[in-house]
């Protein structure tokens, strides 16, 4: 049995940090992706009785024996497939002890919480088979592009399209979508891993990773959105690593420490998040323009950033993306968990090219990567044949 899954990273135009506590927030899938091939052993096929994991673009091979999961993680036996549980504390313990027996590069440690996350939704969905999983991606990871929900749901997807849990014509050919109720499944298992990987995720990742398009999302629910004007986004990526776990965790301490000032900067957050959504969807009349509305776009995003400073989540890289593009009259925000990673800039429909090029340049110049990426795309999917 063998299946691929691949699943697309996000930009979160406003409301990151906010989203986990409760604010609006609005996102949409990148056509960056995970992809992973997936192949379990049948009863009736000899296998090695090892479960497998590729991480092909880092050149690292991972392998456990079925009899030592089975030793570590009694309660390794497939769950209810329809509702996903969390690992609870002894399981995390025990995945923990199976990751540090494969001597992960120190350079590389990053890679041991999505490593567990693997375990643990393969265990959780499949119990112990032998099997063996291929991952590749084009996201940078750890760079606030959703790497790890698209990593989690390409996965989810990946398993599931394997299992009785989810109906899918496994003679079709080329790459297929998931009927809704079973993308809802995906998207569940995928929070279970992202929470493994993020400690306190909202959810807004995996969901828009899993369903594509544009979303605005609020405690676990998400409305999809359809734009109504052109939406171009320059990502800038500073190249400086961090990790949204310790950055979740900060904010969460900043809000221990000021309730009253934090509470308002969600609810301001809220605003933001909601006059954006409204802006994006409202069709462009004689009252606004699309130049009028990329204004207000602008502004939000701008008012977004500054209170994502009052979070503590900015850093000096990304201030050196503000302080570049702002030169050229353009607004930006970091995007993702902020404390180095990836900035938005809105580009502006009727900009010249010429202007374009000057700002990559000049932002490339500081050593930081820029890229155009295609927004809105499709979510999940998974393919049967080997040819498409
Ligand atoms: N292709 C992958 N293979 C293994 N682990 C991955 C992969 N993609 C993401 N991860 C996990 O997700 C972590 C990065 O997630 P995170 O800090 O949330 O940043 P982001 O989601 O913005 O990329 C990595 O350190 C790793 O643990
Ligand atoms: C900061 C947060 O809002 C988004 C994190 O995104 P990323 O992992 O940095 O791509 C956290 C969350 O919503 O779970
Ligand atoms: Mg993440």
């Amino acid at each position: 049995m063998e299946v691929r899954a691949r699943a697309p990273g996000k930009i979160i135009l406003s409301g990151e940090h906010a989203v986990v506590h409760g604010s609006t927030a609005v996102a949409a899938s990148v056509d960056l992706h995970t992809q992973v091939s997936l192949r379990i052993s049948t009863a009736s096929e000899s296998d090695d009785g090892l479960i497998k994991l590729h991480l092909k673009d880092m050149g690292l091979e991972f392998s456990w024996s079925i009899q030592r999961i089975k030793a570590v993680l009694p309660e390794s036996s497939r769950h209810n497939l329809s509702s996903p549980k969390s690992c609870s504390p002894e399981s995390a313990k025990a995945i923990t002890n199976l990751v540090e027996e494969q001597n992960i590069p120190e350079a590389k440690i990053g890679l041991a919480a999505g490593i567990s996350a693997f375990i643990w939704l393969y265990t959780s969905i499949h119990g112990c088979k032998a099997a063996t999983a291929v991952v590749t991606s084009n996201l940078p990871l750890g760079s606030g592009l959703g790497s790890s929900a698209s990593f989690c749901v390409s996965l989810s997807a990946a398993l599931l399209a394997l299992s009785d849990g989810v109906t899918m014509d496994m003679s079709q050919k080329g790459w297929l979508s998931f009927r809704e109720e079973d993308l809802e499944l995906v998207n569940k298992w995928a929070f279970e891993g992202e929470k493994i990987i993020h400690g306190k995720p909202s959810g807004i990742d995996n969901t828009v990773s899993t369903f594509g398009n544009m979303i605005s999302f609020k405690s676990g629910k998400l409305t999809l959105m359809k734009s109504s004007m052109p939406l171009k986004m320059l990502i800038t990526n500073t190249k400086v690593g961090r990790n949204t776990k310790a950055l979740v965790a900060g904010v969460s301490e900043r809000t221990l420490r000021h309730p009253d000032a934090m509470s308002a900067v969600f609810t301001a957050v809220d605003s933001i998040s909601k006059e954006l959504a409204s802006t994006i969807q409202s069709p462009a009349s004689d009252d606004l323009s699309i130049t009028e509305k990329e204004g207000k776009l602008e502004e939000l995003m701008e008012m977004n950033q500054g209170l994502l400073q009052c979070m503590g989540v900015s850093h000096a890289s990304i201030e050196t993306v503000l302080r570049t593009t702002l030169k050229y009259k353009l607004a930006s925000k970091l995007t993702g968990a902020g404390g180095g990673g990836c900035v938005l800039t809105l580009l502006p429909a009727l900009l010249a090219k010429t202007v374009i090029d000057k700002v990559i340049t000049e932002l490339e110049s500081c050593g930081f990567q820029c890229l155009l990426a295609e927004i809105g795309g499709k979510g999940a999917e998974v393919c049967y044949d080997s040819t498409s």
